[in-house]
């Protein structure tokens, strides 16, 4: 599996996913082991838009463990990464004993170099994807197999969900040790082949507030938390079970409930925590009058920390949703040749026939920066081409 780069590096390189929830972690039992109040499901979204890369590599002559992330060297001495780099070698150490553990480089540094095809800290679910990498490329260069979604946990939570394609589930810990939350697959990515997302980015900057910082705010302060905690696990099983049988109305239901109580118990946080903005909100004003004209709920929305949508729609769908998105949300003038930054570009989106009078929305220039077009994707994927690697067959990062 892991390819040498030179007669004492050992490589391998690896891509992950992001996952956007649909159901919300939004909240730990416990910041050291980041458990969390209540269960979490996700969709994976496919890699050719979003993904992190991530190569890592192992030599005697490494002095340090070190790390690059995006050209920029990164320092592994945060709480998380150190966490992910101990269970890893922890697990190597447990599965090679009474073998000879040093022809895994077990003794050895590790260098990390990994980059986002997308905007990291921006709201995008970057960690997500970068620490899900991060530990699968590790538990191939150190051959550790089994259940590893529990590492990436340590990572950041919602990376665990990272690890499977498709309808993922983490799992609320039953053992005192938490040991046993981690991820499990509901359903692969081709369980619902007609299943697309539309990323809408009003903003790729860094928040104000991150998930961390935010949800255990809440938890210390919002009396709406209790009520949740109430009917999240009932959503939880409602919501597979929508999965299960491809049920779209109430799969969308569940999901924009869950993004709105999820806004709801960071505006009752004390102080308040705004993640969403006009942009925001005028985007959910505009897939509930969709969905109005239609009859029937077509689309839906879903937002974590940040202004950024993210649609779920059917394949059917998205001819018209995108033109309704370009007539309300148009690239701004000053946006070259009217295209959006990345993703789509507008000249590729058909302009709305549809009856836009019906819909009282202002027109709103350059709100969304641009949008990403995907699909349900797999976990995370071995990059077997040499050529893929992040470092130099002298085992220098390409920065
Ligand atoms: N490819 C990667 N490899 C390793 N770590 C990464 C990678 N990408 C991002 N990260 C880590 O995640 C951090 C960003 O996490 P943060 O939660 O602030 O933003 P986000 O995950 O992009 O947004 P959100 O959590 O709101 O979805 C980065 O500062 C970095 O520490
Ligand atoms: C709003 C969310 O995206 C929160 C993500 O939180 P993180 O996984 O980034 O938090 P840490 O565990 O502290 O790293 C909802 C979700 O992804 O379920």
């Amino acid at each position: 599996m892991s390819q040498k780069t030179s007669s004492q590096i050992r490589c391998v390189t690896c891509t992950a996913p992001v996952n956007i929830a649909v159901i919300k972690y939004w909240g730990k039992t416990d910041e050291k082991r980041i458990l969390p109040t209540n269960p979490s499901l996700s969709v994976t979204l496919g890699q050719d838009e979003l993904r992190a890369k991530t190569s890592v590599a192992v030599s005697s002559r490494f002095t340090e463990d070190r790390m690059w992330l995006n050209g920029i060297e990164q320092s592994v001495n945060s709480p998380r990464v150190q966490n992910v780099l101990k269970e890893i070698r922890r697990r190597a150490h447990k599965r090679k004993s009474g073998e000879n553990k040093d022809d895994l480089g077990l003794a050895h540094h590790v260098h990390i170099v990994s980059e986002n095809n997308f905007p990291t800290a921006a709201g995008l679910a970057s960690s997500a994807a970068g620490y899900a990498c991060l530990v699968y490329a590790l538990s191939k260069l150190f051959e550790v197999n089994g259940e590893i979604s529990d590492i990436a946990r340590q990572g950041s939570g919602s990376a665990c969900r990272s690890l499977y394609g498709g309808y993922v589930l983490w799992k609320m810990a039953s053992k005192d040790d938490g040991s046993d939350s981690h991820a499990v697959q509901v359903q692969p990515e081709s369980h619902w082949p007609q299943m697309r997302a539309l990323i809408l980015v009003v903003s790729d900057q860094k928040k104000h507030v991150g998930s961390t910082e935010g949800m255990q705010t809440t938890v210390q302060t919002s009396e709406l938390m209790e009520t949740r905690f109430k009917l999240v696990e009932r959503r939880t099983e409602d919501i597979i079970k929508a999965i299960n049988d491809r049920d779209f109305p109430t799969f969308a239901k569940i999901t924009m409930q869950e993004s709105n109580q999820l806004h709801a118990v960071c505006l009752d946080t004390y102080p308040p925590i705004f993640y969403m903005t006009d942009t925001s909100r005028l985007i959910v004003r505009l897939v509930h009058a969709i969905n109005d004209i239609l009859g029937k709920v077509k689309v839906a929305y879903t937002f974590d920390a940040g202004p950024n949508a993210c649609l779920y729609l059917l394949e059917e769908d998205v001819p018209r949703v995108l033109s309704l998105v370009r007539h309300f949300f148009p690239a701004s003038k000053d946006a070259g040749n009217s295209s959006f930054v990345t993703g789509l570009k507008f000249d590729e989106i058909e302009p709305s026939t549809a009856d836009t009078s019906q819909i009282n929305l202002p027109i709103s220039e350059g709100a969304v920066k641009y949008i990403i077009h995907t699909k349900v994707g797999p976990g995370p994927q071995v990059l077997k081409d040499p050529k893929e690697s992040l470092f130099t067959p002298e085992g220098k990062p390409k920065l």
